[in-house]
C-alpha cells in the first residue's frame, strides 16, 4: 500500500482538541500516516491553558532526525513552535532533509489569551520559516503581528498577503474566524497571482478550540496526497466547517471540534468530494 507521509512539529495539548492531538486526528481521518515532533508539552483543557513545557531545541531536533533517517516526509506542517532557538532548528532540519510541502501555521496565543510563542520569535519565523514555505495560514491578530499592519476590511488582509508572499512564501491563507464579517467567516487564500474567498456562514458556538490547528493539518495531508494547493486550501475549509457544526459538547469551556464530521457527511453524501 502507497501510503503518504504526514509530520506535525508543533505542541500537545493534554486536552486533545488542538496541537499535536488535533493533527494526528485529521492525518487519521485523510488516511495519510501522521508522525509527530513534540516542541512543548502544554498541560491544557477547554478552560485554558494552566502550564507549557518547553522541549530543548536537542529533544526537538533529534525527533526529526528520528523521523528524516528512516521515515520520509511528503509533506509537514508547524504549529506552536514556542522559541526562536527551536524555529530555527527546525529550519535546518527541513533543509537538511529537502522536505517539501511545508504549512506553516503561525501559533502564537492560545484562545484564551495565553502565550505559546516567545515575542522574539516573531523574527524567526518571518527569516528562518517563511522562506521555506508552501502555505502560511495565519489567523488576523497572527498576520497583524507578521506585516505590522492592522487588518480591519477585506482589502486590508489583502495588502497582508501580498506581504506576506514577498516574504518568501508560495501562498498564504489569511483566516477569517477573528473578524467581524457579521454573519459570515471568510478565508482568504492568494497564490501570489490571484485571491480566492472561501466564504461560510459564521457559527454561533464555543466549540472552536483547535480550528486553525485542524485547517493547517488538512493541508498538510491534501498536500502530501498530491493536491495542489487551492484544492488542499478548498478541502481545509470544508474538513474545519463539518468540525465547528457537529458539536461534540465536551468540556466546560471552548470544546474542541469534531474530527470525523467531515467523513461523516462525506458518507452520507452531504458534501462534494
Ligand atoms: N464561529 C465560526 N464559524 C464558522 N467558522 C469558523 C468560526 N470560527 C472560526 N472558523 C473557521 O475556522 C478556521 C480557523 O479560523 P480562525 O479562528 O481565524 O483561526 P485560529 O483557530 O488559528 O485562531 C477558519 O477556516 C475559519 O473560517
Ligand atoms: C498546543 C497548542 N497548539 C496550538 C493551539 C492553538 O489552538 P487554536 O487553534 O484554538 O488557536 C493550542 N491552544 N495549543
Amino acid at each position: 500500500m502507497n501510503v503518504k507521509h504526514a509530520l506535525t512539529i508543533a505542541g500537545s495539548d493534554s486536552g486533545g482538541g488542538a496541537g499535536i492531538q488535533a493533527d494526528l486526528k485529521v492525518f487519521q481521518e485523510l488516511q495519510v500516516y501522521g508522525m509527530s515532533a513534540i516542541t512543548a508539552v502544554t498541560a491544557q483543557n477547554t478552560l485554558g491553558v494552566h502550564g507549557v513545557y518547553p522541549m530543548t531545541v536537542e529533544a526537538v531536533e533529534a525527533q526529526l532526525t528520528a523521523v528524516g533517517e528512516d521515515l520520509g516526509v511528503d509533506a509537514l506542517k508547524t504549529g506552536m513552535l514556542f522559541s526562536s532557538e527551536i524555529i530555527k532548528g527546525v529550519a535546518n532540519k527541513i533543509r537538511y532533509y529537502e522536505w517539501k510541502n511545508i504549512v506553516i501555521d503561525p501559533v502564537m496565543i492560545a484562545k484564551g489569551g495565553s502565550k505559546l510563542l516567545e515575542d522574539e520569535a516573531v523574527t524567526a519565523i518571518i527569516h528562518d520559516l517563511i522562506p521555506l514555505s508552501t502555505v502560511i495560514t495565519p489567523n488576523i491578530p497572527e498576520a497583524e503581528v507578521l506585516t505590522g499592519a492592522k487588518i480591519v476590511t477585506i482589502k486590508d488582509r489583502k495588502d497582508a498577503a501580498v506581504s506576506l508572499s514577498k516574504m518568501g512564501t508560495k501562498s498564504v491563507v489569511i483566516k477569517g474566524g477573528h473578524a467581524e464579517d457579521g454573519e459570515n467567516v471568510i478565508d482568504l487564500f492568494y497564490d501570489g497571482e490571484e485571491f480566492y474567498e472561501f466564504k461560510n456562514t459564521r457559527k454561533n458556538t464555543v466549540n472552536t478550540h483547535g480550528t486553525g490547528c485542524t485547517f493547517s493539518a488538512v493541508i498538510a495531508a491534501e498536500l502530501a496526497k498530491g493536491k495542489e494547493i487551492v484544492e488542499a486550501v478548498r478541502i481545509a475549509v470544508m474538513f474545519t466547517q463539518a468540525a465547528i457544526t457537529e458539536d461534540l459538547n465536551i468540556g466546560q469551556g471552548h470544546g474542541p471540534t469534531n474530527h470525523w464530521a467531515y467523513n461523516r457527511q462525506l458518507n452520507r453524501g452531504n458534501l462534494d468530494e
